[in-house]
């Protein structure tokens, strides 16, 4: 049975690779975004609007332990879920995960282009997105740095080389030799 659990921070590629990978293996795969968003019949957007970040740390908390429940299933979480209340002990006791790691040059370039849906980044100049990236992953890495995997994900910007990503994050889970 296998339970893999994708962090890092928002732009990392949780959700490109993870959809990715799960194909190529037959598994199923869950956005932890996109369940909480199914779940609540509302968006992330609505849930910090409406809740505040508190409200909306809860509820992924309560989604986060139903999708720990599936079996034979990646599961891309939100680039804050590890870093509340004991997700991260409670992900590294149901399954494995994998900490995609990525230089804080390259989450910007992506997140520039792709902030609008990110609550906590929807409005931010690019100093500021850059100066949040910075301090966000300074608070976040003693979190994402408890994953059993570390992975370099900076190789996601084309469908050739998100084959590749999916092949040595394989290589990887599978202790295989490159
Ligand atoms: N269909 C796509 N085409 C080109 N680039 C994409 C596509 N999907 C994602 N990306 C790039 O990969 C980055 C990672 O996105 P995503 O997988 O949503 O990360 P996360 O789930 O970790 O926040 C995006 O910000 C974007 O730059
Ligand atoms: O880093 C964070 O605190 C968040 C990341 C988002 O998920 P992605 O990492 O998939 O963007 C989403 O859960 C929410 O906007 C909060
Ligand atoms: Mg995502």
């Amino acid at each position: 049975m296998k339970r893999i659990f994708l962090i890092g921070y928002m732009g990392s590629g949780k959700t490109t690779l993870g959809k990715a990978y799960s194909q190529a293996c037959g598994l199923e795969f869950i956005d932890l975004d996109w369940y909480v968003e199914g779940r609540m019949h509302k968006t992330i957007n609505e849930l910090f609007a409406e809740k505040g970040e508190q409200g909306f740390r809860e509820i992924e908390r309560a989604m986060l332990h139903e999708v720990g429940e599936f079996e034979n299933v990646v599961i891309a979480c939100g680039g804050g879920t590890p870093c509340f209340f004991d997700n991260m002990p409670y992900m590294n006791s149901v399954g494995t995960t994998v900490f995609l790691d990525v230089d804080p040059e390259v989450l910007f370039r992506r997140l520039k282009i792709a902030k609008m849906k990110r609550p906590l980044l929807a409005d931010k100049t690019d100093d500021e997105l850059t100066e949040t990236i910075n301090s966000a992953l300074s608070q976040r890495l003693p979190y994402y740095l408890q994953a059993k995997y570390h992975f370099n994900a900076e190789q996601l910007e084309s469908h050739r080389q998100i084959e590749r990503s999916v092949k040595l994050l394989d290589q990887l889970l599978n202790n295989q030799t490159i």
